[in-house]
This record gives C-alpha cells, structure tokens and sequence, in this order.
C-alpha cells in the first residue's frame, strides 16, 4: 500500500515555521486552524488577482469579490492576532521583569516585528501590518519547502543506489560525532549535492517573481523599455544542455567539484536559480537549504524507503502554488533501528 507522504510533509514544514514565526509549539489544531485559513488566503490571492488590475474601478465592478477578500483577510486576522497579542504580553512582561535574560533569548520572527521601529513614520507596526507580514513568511516559506522536500524524497525513493550512498555519509558523519547538528549537515557534501540536483531539476517556482526594468536599456540585442516587466525561467536555465551535461539526468555528483561548495546565490556565476539571484534573491534561501538537509538527513538515517510495487516513481508535474509532483509521492518505510 504504501505511505503518501504530502500531507505528512506539509504538517511537518509548517509546524516548524509557525514555531518560527509566533515562537510557540502550537498543537496540531492550531496548526490545522492556520495551515486551512492561509491556504485560502492564497488561493484568494490567485482567483481575485484582477482586482490588482483595475483597484478604484475593481471595488465598483467587483464588489463581491471585494466581500470575499475581507471576508478572508478577517478570518485570518481572527487566526493571528491572538497569537501575536500572547507574544505581545510575554515580550512587555519580560521587558519590565528580565531584560536582560531575554536579550539572550532566541526571537521568534512576530518578536522582531513588535520591536521593530519605522524610523521615518516614528511608529510601530500595527497588528494589521505584522498580520501581512506573517502570512507572506508562512506563504512563501511553507509550500515551496514542502515542495522540495517531496521532490528530492521521490529521487531518493526511485534510485535507491544514491539514497544507499547518502545514507553512508550520514552514518559516517554520526560514527564521526561531529560537534553539533549544525556542522554535521555542513559537512554531508553528497546531501547537499542531493538536494542542489533535485532543485535544478525540480525548482518549485518555474519563474521568479516579476520584476520590473528600473531604466530602458539593451541586453543581448534586446530593447528592454522602462517598466517593463520581465520574467526569469528559473527551471529552463536549469535544464540548459549549454550549461548542464545531460540535463535531464538526476546526477548529484555533478555538484561535487574538487570540494567546491556550489553558489546557489549566483554571485560568482549564474547556472541555475531556484532562489532567484541578486538584490531580489529569496531572503530565507539560507533557510530552506537547512531545512531541506535537516529533514532529508533525518528521514534517510532513520528509515529505509522503498518504491510502491508496480509504481515506478511518477516524475510528471503538477501545477499547485508551487510546480509539484502531479502524483504525489508514495512510499514504504521501514525503520532501519531494527
Ligand atoms: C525551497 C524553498 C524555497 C524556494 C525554492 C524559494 C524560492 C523563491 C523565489 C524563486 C523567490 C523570488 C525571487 C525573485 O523574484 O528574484 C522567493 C522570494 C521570497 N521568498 Fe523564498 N523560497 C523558498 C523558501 C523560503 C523560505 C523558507 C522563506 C522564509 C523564511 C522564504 C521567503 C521568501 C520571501 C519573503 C520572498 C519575497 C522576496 C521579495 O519580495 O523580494 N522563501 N523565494
């Protein structure tokens, strides 16, 4: 039968990012409350994406959706707001009571908002404000995550040659006992290997978000005019046969050069880009890469993942928010502590 492994994923990512954003363990309806109330939040975002076109004429012609889009942003400002007032009071009780204790405290990402101050409006974020600003951490963070993790599991579940190979490296990292779970996964050159094929060859996002041309200018020929708006293929540039050997192969020891570590940010030079590149780059890049490596780590040290019978492993997209497996992966897991 077999394990489908998406929604275990989904719950797994975005608990972790929700203890990062409020900075508490929220239990499992807490995080159900969220992860349904964000999910139609964005599916919003994609059905009234018109009414960014004409807005004055929009809240005339449109004014059911208008109703519908209050009526969802209430819903997750009902979701939210409690639990940014509950760090509100932790932070002022600490404040007064420890400040010193708490500057040594790891912050949450709605502790760093509350502080924040805006230097020309000479204010504070409003609740509203550090609403938006969580459900764009949770949006951009939790699927195309959730994403990448299935995608490098489906690789790993389909040649089990390479996650044999990753799962040595893991075991010799833990006979080495390295000093912390930090420097040990900075040490698993084939698991980042793993992850960076999986993302050239599977990048969540096809294109990066639009951009904007700021002056009109020429490049390769082409008159780029002022405010134009330009979309980077992510995923074409990682399939280019000019820049890539067998494109299409899922080869992982192509990132393992002479101990290079490979630049995801382009700085050096600019061969993929899952994450974008440059001033707009994905700002939790560094993040992602880390949670990536913690999960698949952990889930290959302690299990061994075995295709389905007569299921071959089904690499074909989808289209969610993200570009998905179109058949989510799945798998039998057996414990390999036995
Ligand atoms: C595998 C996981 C991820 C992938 C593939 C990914 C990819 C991207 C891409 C392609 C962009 C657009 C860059 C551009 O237009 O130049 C982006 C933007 C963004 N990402 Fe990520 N991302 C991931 C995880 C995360 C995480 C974990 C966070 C937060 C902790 C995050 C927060 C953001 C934000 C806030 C933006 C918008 C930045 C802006 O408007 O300039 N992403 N991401």
């Amino acid at each position: 039968m077999g394990v489908i492994l998406l929604d275990h994923i989904k719950h797994a990512i975005f608990s972790l990012l929700a203890f990062m954003c409020f900075g508490e363990k929220l239990d499992d309806v807490q995080i159900n409350q969220i992860m349904d109330v964000q999910h139609r939040a964005l599916l919003a975002t994609i059905r009234f994406k018109i009414l960014d076109i004409f807005p004055r004429v929009g809240k005339l012609i449109f004014r059911n959706r208008w109703k519908e889009v209050y009526a969802i942003r209430k819903e997750v400002e009902s979701v939210f707001i409690p639990l940014i007032k509950a760090k509100y009071k932790v932070e002022r009780a600490n404040s007064e009571v420890h400040q010193e204790e708490e500057e040594e405290k790891t912050s949450s990402y709605v502790d760093t908002l509350l502080n924040l101050e805006l230097t020309e409006a000479k204010r504070k974020l409003t609740n509203e404000e550090i609403v938006s600003l969580c459900g764009e951490f949770l949006g951009a963070a939790s699927d195309t995550t959730s994403t990448a993790l299935q995608w490098i599991m489906a690789y790993l579940v389909k040649y089990p040659a390479i996650q044999e190979k990753l799962y040595k490296e893991i075991v010799r990292a833990e006979e080495n006992r390295y000093k912390s779970i930090t420097e040990d996964l900075m040490k698993l050159s084939y698991l980042k290997a793993v992850i960076l094929e999986s993302l050239r060859r599977h990048p969540p996002s096809h294109f990066l978000l639009p951009h904007r041309v700021t002056e009109e200018m020429e490049l390769n020929g082409y008159a780029l005019p002022k405010n134009a708006i330009i979309y980077f293929m992510a995923r074409e540039m990682g399939l280019d046969s000019n820049m890539w050997e067998d494109p299409m192969e899922f080869k992982p020891e192509r990132f393992l050069v002479d101990g290079e570590t490979f630049d995801i940010t382009g700085s050096r030079e600019i061969k993929m880009m899952p994450f974008g590149v440059g001033r707009r780059i994905c700002p939790g890049y560094d993040f992602a890469m880390f949670h990536l490596e913690y999960f698949v780590a952990n889930l290959i040290w302690r299990f061994e993942w075995k295709p389905v019978e007569g299921d071959d492993v089904d690499l074909t997209e989808g289209l969610d928010f993200t570009f998905t497996m179109k058949n989510p992966l799945r798998a039998r897991i057996s414990s390999r502590l036995n």
